[in-house]
């Protein structure tokens, strides 16, 4: 499992520099100087008057190939060797009845070529010239006569000739039958094996396209000198005069074949004032030259700690692109408990690496166009939180839909929606965890060292002193910031989610948000800077990339720009200042987070960690009871949720926007009639809401509708 807080997530990175610590290179190095003592010993040798001086002389290379030149190298290039061998085995394994197949077919076209030619026939044209001229041969002229009479003849020699052949190869044939069927079963298959294999061969063509052709799929075959080419016609290696290529990049390990790419790790030439962030910048121009997509390529400096330098480069060129891959199912899914202490089971990177997050101290942002898994990534965070019952969640929605709504079962507060009564309970919502957050600091300052020796929460403190993490989960941060207008009021908001961000970690406020729109109001620059961990799924640019995801990342190579409209639920994800990777993310559908609430429920019950309004939620108790409450009435509650009362023409609206589907062409009268069926008692048809009256609900008759439920006084 790799957790990439804090270090380079391009584990290929590290593992490639460690291969390769005495390195070779594909320029020609200077010769080492020769120690004092031998020089004169050298030049006797190199006397030209010495005959044996050519003969003598060392070559200037390497004893062993490229690929074996330390023990690490020779083990990584047997353990690729071992991984191609065993792809090609299971490759022509499936293809045997192919194989098997083709061989019949070839073999039965070759005996048909080898027979055909056998039988003495005339060519058309021999035909005829012969019957014309016989025809004519009163009136032919002598040398048509004489024209015809030669065909005659070589088809008589021709046929005499054929027939003898005709009847060696039948006999031929008769024998190898003979001593098919009279041999031990291990003669009989070397027998078969070689009359075959001459047939197959007569019988192999340009047209016999049967069958695929059994060759690895393999798109880029990269060398030193395609790299460097590359390098060069991007602009970061100077060219050559004449025959002379010009400066090359040192190979420190590679080309070679790592798992589905190539991979390579190598210094640029000194002299050539490039730098390794110049190539990382470079990454589209790069990979039109080596003629793929940039999505395939994948690069990352290599930094001192692990052995390299301002001019080194780890880089791995995938065949195809790694990410179009179908997601794999979140392990969450089917966990029943899980540790917040522990990383989150994340996604996978472009080779295969599992990518877990740490989350404890952190906090997450989330970025990206609409309908590319933002949420989905989002709720894989929440769902680890959800099977941990010390974790308490506050939650806010401002799309309001049915995402987040299953939250309501575990979350101490749930906002749902952006209208007025929900922004007001999102500032509620606010006030009451800068509340706690004061709260914890203060117990956490007066503890004894022994208990709290770092000022923050450790596993001891969250069950002794019911200090449970508080995940702070909010998602369409947009929809927030459009229905606040008042500038003032806007700014307050975002204040106390940055102080939330900045503050919070060590009391155990774990913030996670994300925003659709990636621009300077969605997604305030100085929310941003705090944010530890960000994601981005595609954006349309470099510039929403980097307002996502931090101010230079995308010339660093953290550019969610790459990525297409087919890439769902795959994000660059940058841990740290230097550390980034693009991820495919685990799936975890909506079902089975629905499914996780509830098991985080019965987890927080049996734990007595069951808060808020999760613990006062009408409709799941109700259920928990047996009860089956219609869906009109746990809508109608969700969307009254942060109102005591509301106008009919505002609870459709709300209903539209919860569910579309089902109450899209509702109208008050169907409303009414429904939410009498479900059992509604309304004590009052007109509501009063801000001194005006209108029809509406009270949201106390609804919840006298759910059995079991006692009516708030
Ligand atoms: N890891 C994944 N693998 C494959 N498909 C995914 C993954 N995550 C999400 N998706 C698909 O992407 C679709 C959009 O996901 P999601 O609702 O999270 O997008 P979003 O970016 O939050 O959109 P919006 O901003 O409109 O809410 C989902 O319906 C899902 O089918």
């Amino acid at each position: 499992m790799t957790e990439i807080i804090d270090r380079p997530v391009n584990g290929h990175a590290v593992a490639a520099v460690n291969l390769l610590k005495p390195k070779y290179t594909v320029t020609a190095e200077p010769p080492a100087p020769k120690p004092e003592g031998e020089q004169e010993g050298v030049e006797a040798v190199d006397r030209p008057d010495n005959p044996l001086a050519d003969w003598l002389t060392v070559p200037d290379e390497p004893v062993l190939p490229p690929w074996a030149r330390t023990p690490a190298l020779l083990k990584a290039n047997t353990v690729a060797l071992g991984r191609l061998c065993w792809w090609h085995t299971r490759f022509h394994g499936i293809r045997v009845p192919k194989y098997a197949v083709k061989t019949v077919w070839l073999t039965a076209r070759g005996f048909y070529r080898a027979t055909t030619g056998l039988w003495p026939t005339l060519s058309a044209q021999d035909h005829t010239a012969v019957v014309q001229a016989l025809r004519a041969q009163s009136k032919a002229k002598p040398e048509d006569v004489e024209l015809a009479a030669r065909l005659q003849i070589a088809h008589g020699i021709r046929t005499r000739s054929r027939r003898w052949r005709f009847g060696a190869a039948a006999v031929g044939v008769a024998t190898a039958a003979l001593g098919i069927y009279l041999a031990p079963p291990l003669l009989q298959t070397g027998i078969t094996g070689a009359i075959a294999a001459p047939l197959v061969y007569l019988g192999r063509g340009e047209n016999v396209q049967l069958l695929d052709q059994a060759a690895p799929p393999i798109r880029v075959d990269m060398s030193a000198q395609q790299l460097n080419d590359a390098l060069r016609a991007s602009g970061l290696l100077k060219s050559g005069r004449g025959d002379d290529d010009g400066p090359k990049v040192s190979c420190i390990m590679g080309p070679v074949r790592d798992g589905r790419g190539w991979a390579v790790v190598f210094d640029l030439p000194k002299g050539g004032g490039k730098t390794a962030a110049d190539v990382l910048a470079k990454r589209t121009t790069i990979a039109a030259e080596l003629g793929v997509d940039e999505i395939q390529v994948v690069m990352s400096r290599v930094r001192a700690a692990q052995g390299g330098n301002a001019s080194r480069v780890s880089m791995w060129v995938a065949d195809d692109d790694p990410y179009l891959a179908d997601p794999v199912q979140s392990p969450l899914a089917k966990a029943t408990r899980v540790s917040i202490w522990d990383p989150i089971p994340f996604g996978h990177d472009a080779r295969g690496n599992r990518i877990s997050v740490p989350v404890v101290w952190q906090s997450m942002f989330f970025g990206g166009l609409p309908r590319r898994g933002k949420t989905f990534t989002q709720r894989l965070m929440t769902a680890a939180g959800l099977l941990d019952p010390y974790v308490r969640h506050y939650v806010a929605d401002f799309k309001g839909g049915q995402d987040w709504m299953q939250m309501r079962q575990v979350a101490h507060r749930l906002v749902l929606g952006a209208e007025d009564d929900a922004i007001a309970a999102f500032k509620a919502m606010l006030a009451e965890l800068l509340t706690e957050m004061e709260r914890r600091f203060a117990i956490l300052r007066e503890l004894p060292t022994s208990i709290c020796p770092e000022g923050k929460l450790t596993p001891e403190i969250v069950e002794r002193y019911n200090m449970p993490f508080i995940f702070f989960t909010v998602d369409e941060l947009q929809e927030a910031f459009i229905a606040v207008s008042d500038e003032k009021e806007r700014k307050a908001i975002i204040d106390d989610m940055a102080r939330i961000a900045r503050r919070g970690p060590a009391a155990g406020f774990i913030s996670n948000y994300a925003s659709q729109r990636p621009d300077a109001e969605s997604v305030p620059t100085k929310l941003r800077e705090i944010i530890t961990i960000r994601a981005c799924t595609q954006v349309t640019d470099q510039t929403s990339s980097d307002m996502v995801l931090g101010k230079g990342k995308a010339s660093m190579g953290a550019d969610a720009s790459v990525l297409s409209e087919d890439h769902k639920g795959v994000v660059v994800l940058v841990t740290g200042p230097a550390s980034f990777a693009t991820v495919k993310n685990d799936l975890l559908t909506t079902a089975e987070f629905n499914q996780l609430c509830a098991k985080g429920r019965a987890l927080r019950k049996d734990a007595g960690q069951l808060t808020g309004e999760a613990a006062g939620d009408v409709v799941t108790e109700a259920a928990e009871h047996g009860h089956r409450i219609p869906p009109v009435i746990s809508d109608v509650l969700e969307a009254m949720r942060h109102a005591p009362r509301m106008f009919t023409r505002d609870l459709l609206q709300r209903l539209v926007n919860l569910d579309e589907d089902t109450y899209g062409d509702w109208d008050a009268e169907k409303l009414a009639k429904e939410l009498e069926l479900a059992g509604v008692k309304r004590s009052s048809k007109q509501v009063k809401i801000d001194g005006t009256n209108g029809a509406g609900y009270q949201r106390r008759d609804i919840e006298g509708a759910v059995p079991f439920t006692e009516q708030p006084g």
